[in-house]
């Protein structure tokens, strides 16, 4: 289970990007984030992992609080912790297979990994992943000859070869064409399904979430504005999401609509980790 708890960012820029955000994601539910250009996606996303630190709040994973370990018990805590790239983050002279497999980093030595020595159970486990992405027989194909489509799909499956208790995707669809993001999003749902792992995506084609996700977020400069089901997102709700107007009176007695940030937020200061350090971006 997923669970932030007042998670705020103010960037050193002084950009105040997320503010008390409370959200819990649990089961194999789909979830979608949405919101207008700036409303702090990306930014609510890369704090779960902390490739953007948190100023401020907490992010548990099945318990354990991530804002406060150091850099080592970080690097175990992302081997739970399966993402997607927009730009997909491929390494393009390696494989399909390589890149899949570099999903493992985190569970083998270093030695192991320099020879990308990899068990066989976790070499099982990749052609099975890239069956179930569709890239039966491409193992061999290096990555720099794949369409956009092809190249999202080694990125879920190295998302998913981790084995992880949740999977992020920071825009996977916004490089892709309409029909190969929707391949894409029931990809992701097959996964959350099959997988009995939560999703999370941030999405900018509301129509894309709405058809695929079991519950949407929306942010709004920096704040959650709606957290519910993607057919309870009405005409209004996406006002209050994209325009900033006014929740409607019933909003108070309605569980999907949030009434704005609660009061007991903690400062904390952070910095930026590079991104490199990520193993799955390796
Ligand atoms: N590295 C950074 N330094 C300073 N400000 C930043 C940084 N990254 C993001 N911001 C600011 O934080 C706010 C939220 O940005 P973020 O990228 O999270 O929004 P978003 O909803 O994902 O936007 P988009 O849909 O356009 O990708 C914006 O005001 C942005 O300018």
């Amino acid at each position: 289970m997923l669970e932030t708890k007042n998670l705020g960012k103010t960037y050193p820029t002084g950009d105040e990007a997320l503010r008390d955000v409370s959200v819990t994601i649990d089961g194999r539910e789909f979830v979608a984030m949405i919101g207008p250009s700036g409303a702090g996606k990306s930014t609510f996303v890369r704090c779960i992992n902390r490739l953007t630190e948190p100023t401020a709040g907490s992010v548990r994973l099945d318990g354990k609080e991530l804002t406060s370990l150091n850099e080592d018990d970080l690097r175990d805590a992302r081997r739970n912790i399966g993402m997607v790239f927009q730009e997909y983050n491929l390494v393009e002279r390696l494989t399909v297979m390589e890149n899949v497999l570099s999903g493992r980093l985190g569970y083998v030595s270093n030695w192991a990994a320099l020879r990308r020595n990899f068990p066989p159970e976790d070499v099982e486990r990749a052609y099975e992943l890239l069956d179930l992405v569709g890239l039966d027989g491409m193992e061999d194909k290096r990555v720099d000859e794949l369409s956009g489509g092809q190249r999202q799909r080694v990125g879920i499956a190295r998302a998913v070869v981790q084995e992880p208790k949740i999977l992020l995707a920071d825009e996977p669809t916004s490089s892709l064409d309409p029909e190969t993001s929707r391949d894409v999003m029931e990809l992701l749902t097959d996964i959350a399904e099959d997988r009995d792992v939560p999703v999370l995506i941030n999405i900018h084609e509301v129509d894309l979430a709405e058809a695929y996700a079991d519950r949407i977020l929306g942010l709004h400069a920096g704040e959650l504005v709606f957290d519910g089901p993607a057919c309870d997102l009405t005409g209004e709700s996406k006002g209050v999401i994209y325009r900033g107007e006014e929740a409607p009176e019933s909003a108070a007695t309605d569980p999907d609509w949030l009434s704005g940030p609660d009061e007991e937020s903690s400062a904390r200061n952070g910095s930026d980790v590079d991104p490199d350090r990520l193993p799955a971006e390796d």
